[in-house]
């Protein structure tokens, strides 16, 4: 047993995998550089027999990364493990994760295998595996709904077939704290073997229990706990990666283990997944929510004016967020830049820098007082809308009280191959307008689910940011986009949609064109 906690970070597979998370290839290797720089042990980079698409995201992510385990999930058939192995192959480190469910249910009606025949599988998969890698996590899908004893024989013959981690998923979020501390502590005392190897908790949130039973796992003798950061994931999601972390941190008297995650980084490593896939994080939610360390009640601020610890257990500083609040102006230079983004858990690259300090130069002429949260809003719009094809050249648009007189938008778009092109909408509000125009000139035609405006930072010129979901014929997608002008960050957010939809048409085109 080893004498620390592993994070396996199950982001981009098991948090890919839920409606509305998806990411491309070039956010996938992006992520996987923050959660490298989380210093999280195993980062389950998708599941290589799944698309083209995702084998090329884990090799990039496998020639990428250093110091973390790049790992593959892989059903047990050899067509999986053999792409899984091929996936990792570039890896330093690589793991293969064969899985297959041993529960009644999942048995009978989803798999129509007896329990010999899934014994017999996940061996053969095991060896296959083993000729790849030595590093072969196995996962009994459903465990928590699996009869003890055949759940320990499925574990025992993981084991002796060569698999070096036995993952436990509470696929469907159904136990309890009590109940999963009482099956890790029979497992690790009970299975032949169980010495030589890690067992590894994966509990889903159904019942908003995944943290607490990944923590009681550990109490019960886990040395690997799954988890993603925001929680995402299948239905519910996954436990939280943050939350987990921090909890393992901060009550260290209790639980008597730790891991060696960063957690300095964890902040922006989530505001990056936030931005990325679209999705907000609640500003209730632990640690890396808006509120975690915001105190508006007297009683609080008054207490906390005292002495932070009376109303907090952590120091926001070591999740990432900064107490700082005011920090740059016009006169800062990019060293300073960078040391703030540093900060605030972002790691610029010489180009990103050089592009986010012209427009941070932009805003500071534009506003009195450039916040943290403004200079989130640069490195993140940065992330996110930077790669094109268009960008907004020019938007014009006027309305008022004259119910005669439509909202009318004049937009002029440039794309990367050098086409400028002008559309003028009108239509019965101005922000219609503006994404009628966009939609015209990229003939994108789409239908606007949800439009959200929030104000990210203090004062008349705060930082607006936009939030838009959008449904096209086929999908579903989420933009964002940030600017002091509202209109501008609303534009900008339904044209990051229209850009999202433009790269994946031009990756499946390529895909195509090579079978
Ligand atoms: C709990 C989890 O998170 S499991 C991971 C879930 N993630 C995903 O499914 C995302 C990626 N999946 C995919 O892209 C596709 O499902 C693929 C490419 C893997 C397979 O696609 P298809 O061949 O069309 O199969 P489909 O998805 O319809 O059904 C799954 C098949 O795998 C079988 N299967 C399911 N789990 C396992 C397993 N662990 N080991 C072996 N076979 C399995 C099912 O019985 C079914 O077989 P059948 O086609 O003979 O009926
Ligand atoms: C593939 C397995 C580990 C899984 O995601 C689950 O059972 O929830
Ligand atoms: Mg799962």
């Amino acid at each position: 047993m080893t004498d620390r906690v592993k994070i396996f970070d199950t982001t981009l597979r098991d948090g890919e995998q839920a409606p509305g998370f998806s990411m491309s290839a070039g956010q996938k290797l992006a992520m996987a550089e923050a959660l490298e720089g989380l210093r999280v042990d195993v980062i389950e980079a998708g599941f290589a027999a799944a698309s083209p698409g995702d084998f090329e995201g884990i090799k990039a992510i496998a020639e990428m990364v250093t110091e973390a385990t790049v790992c593959s999930l892989a059903r047990c058939n050899e067509g999986d493990i053999r792409a899984s192995g091929e996936a990792i192959k570039p890896a330093r480190s690589g793991r293969i994760h064969t899985f297959i469910a041993t529960s009644p249910l999942h048995r009978e009606f989803k798999l129509k295998m007896d329990k010999d025949e899934i014994v017999r599988r996940a061996i053969a998969a095991i060896e296959l595996a083993r000729q790849y890698t030595d590093d072969v996590e196995f996962s009994c899908e459903d465990a928590i709904r699996t009869e003890r004893d055949y759940l320990k024989r499925v574990v025992e013959a993981a084991i002796q077939a060569g698999a070096s981690t036995i993952n436990i998923p509470d696929t469907v979020g159904y136990t309890t704290p009590e109940e999963i501390t009482d099956l890790f502590q029979f497992l690790t005392t009970e299975v032949e073997g169980a010495d030589d190897v890690i067992f590894s908790a994966h509990c889903h949130d159904d019942l908003g229990l995944a943290v607490a039973n990944s923590l009681a796992a550990v109490r019960g003798g886990a040395r690997q706990v799954e988890c993603a950061l925001n929680g995402i994931g299948e239905r519910a999601g996954n436990c939280a990666m943050e939350e987990v972390v921090m909890a393992l941190r901060t009550r260290r008297d209790f639980f008597g283990i730790d891991t060696r995650v960063r957690t300095e980084g964890i902040y922006g490593a989530s505001k990056l997944l936030a931005a990325i896939t679209g999705n907000a994080v609640p500003r209730n939610k632990a640690i890396v929510g808006k509120n975690a360390f915001a105190h508006e009640s007297g009683i609080h601020q008054h207490g906390v004016l005292a002495n932070r610890e009376t109303y907090e257990i952590m120091k926001p500083e070591h999740v990432g967020v900064s107490t700082d609040n005011l920090v740059l102006g016009k006169h800062s230079g990019r060293a300073a830049l960078k040391n703030r983004a540093e900060k605030l858990g972002f790691t610029l690259s010489d180009n990103q820098l050089q592009s986010i300090f012209v427009a941070f130069k932009e805003l500071a002429d534009a506003k009195k007082e450039v916040f943290d949260s403004d200079i989130e809003a640069l490195v993140l719009g940065e992330a996110v809308g930077s790669v094109g094809p268009w960008e907004i050249e020019s938007l014009y648009v006027s309305a008022g009280s004259d119910e005669h007189r439509m909202p009318k938008a004049t937009v002029a778009l440039k794309h990367k191959d050098g086409r400028t092109q002008t559309h003028v909408s009108e239509m019965a509000g101005p922000m219609n307008a503006v994404f009628d125009a966009i939609s015209r000139i990229t003939d994108t035609p789409m239908t606007l689910e949800h439009y959200a405006v929030t104000s990210v930072s203090g004062g008349e010129d705060a930082m607006a940011e936009a939030t838009v979901r959008v449904a096209t014929e086929f999908e579903t997608y989420q933009g964002r986009g940030a600017s002091t002008d509202t209109v501008l960050a609303s534009a900008r957010a339904y044209l990051d949609v229209i850009n999202r939809v433009e790269r994946r048409t031009v990756r499946q085109a390529s895909i195509a064109a090579q079978h």
